[in-house]
């Protein structure tokens, strides 16, 4: 596998200033038209995912993708493994079928509250957490959680988890970047993320590399790009390839992962999110493409030997399969990043939430926001 160097940032995105979208809030643009449109892309995303039932573990296996999804499953856990602390209340944005629960509890956190706009997702997430699946086979979860279906970019989840918070930690993986579909919806999530965090908590997460994707679109002569198991496409609206600093929010494009993803995303340029989480006194700790982050944390023996144990890159027996060139490219269009909530942490840890949620959910104990 070799280390390629990160593309530079696209002159058009890193030109976009602050004062180019509107500061301190504000709808963006569109009026109600774009407002109900995003909610219908908001639903189409929320049915992609919720149509796609749990796999067995054969099935799984099988996967075009099942060392990239190994690989996305490592990075996660170190994630977790860095930044997670026993005891910690965690607010795991996006949780989709839950499948960190296990990371979260290898850390030993000590309450969980998990939200997905999809609702096939967090109802797969309450059988893993009752630690019902062929999967797991494995003891129950032992700290308390919640789970409820909304969306997250919408609702405003402070007012609803008033009691919950502040939370420790907040988690939102692979799921960022359905939230930049307008400027609203942007803010929305990084005021739920920092109304809801304790002051020096910290936010960890997993988007597209806007950077990345740009620079593949602009050295195809086509509209799209992509290899035997991933494809990104552009509308012709994009033509030009140029994406002027005063609209920076709502470039869509389709994305098709074999066996994972088809349905409209966002493209996030970094330096604006990394702006506008500022005005959320959310302050950037890390930011490394995929690429970088595993030769990074690869070179920790504690980790090197997890990537072994999860057998992304084959465990290097001769003959064992490992992540095939298609899908290091797919990881590269990747980037992690951690930020912190501004202020001093507090000089005592509060009382856990642990008497907060159950350790058994029922389907009906799922809260549904409206949506
Ligand atoms: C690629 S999956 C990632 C799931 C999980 N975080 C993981 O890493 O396994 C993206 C998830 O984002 C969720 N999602 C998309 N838009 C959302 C929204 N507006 N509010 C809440 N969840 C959303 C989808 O339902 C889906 O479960």
């Amino acid at each position: 596998m070799s280390k390629r160097p990160r593309d530079e940032p696209s002159s058009s995105l890193a030109s976009v200033q602050k004062h180019q979208f509107s500061p301190g809030g504000g709808g963006g643009y569109g009026g109600q038209q774009a407002y109900s449109e995003e909610r219908k892309s908001a639903r189409r995303v929320a049915d992609h995912y919720s149509a796609r039932s749990n796999q067995t573990l054969e099935e799984r296996e099988n996967s075009p993708i099942i060392h990239l999804k190994k690989l996305n499953n490592w990075i996660k856990s170190v994630l977790v493994q860095l930044y997670a602390r026993p005891g910690d209340c965690v607010l795991d944005l996006a949780c989709g079928k839950g499948g960190d629960l296990i990371k979260w509890d290898k850390a030993k956190v000590g309450y969980y509250v998990g939200v997905d706009i999809a609702e096939g997702s967090i109802k797969d997430c309450m059988t893993r957490y009752n630690g019902d699946t062929d999967q797991q086979r494995r003891k129950k979860f032992s700290f308390p959680a919640r789970l409820i279906c909304a969306d997250c970019y919408e609702t405003h989840l402070d007012e609803y988890l008033s009691e919950d918070a502040p939370f420790d930690i907040c988690s939102c993986q692979f799921a960022m970047h359905y939230s930049w579909s307008t400027e609203a919806r942007a803010r929305q999530a990084l005021a739920n993320i920092s109304a809801l965090l304790r002051p020096g908590g910290t936010f960890i997460g997993t988007m597209p590399d806007a950077n990345v994707i740009i620079k593949r679109l602009r050295e195809t002569e086509a509209m799209e790009f992509g290899n035997s198991v991933y494809c990104i496409t552009f509308g012709e609206e994009y033509a030009e390839k140029k994406f002027p600093a005063s609209r920076p929010f709502g470039i869509k494009y389709k994305f098709h992962l074999e066996d994972a993803v088809d349905c409209p995303e966002w493209v996030v340029p970094f330096h604006l999110f990394k702006l506008l989480a500022e005005e959320y006194d959310l302050e950037l700790v890390l930011m490394k493409n995929f690429h970088e982050f595993v030769n990074e944390y690869l070179q920790k023996p504690e980790f090197a030997d997890l990537m072994r144990r999860l057998g992304a890159l084959g465990d290097g027996r001769q003959g064992q399969s490992t992540l095939s060139q298609d899908e290091w490219e797919v990881s590269y269009l990747y980037l992690a990043f951690v930020l912190r909530k501004r202020g001093p942490p507090p000089s005592q840890r509060r009382v856990s939430n642990a008497n907060r949620g159950k350790t058994f959910l029922a389907e009906e104990d799922i809260e549904f926001l409206s949506i």
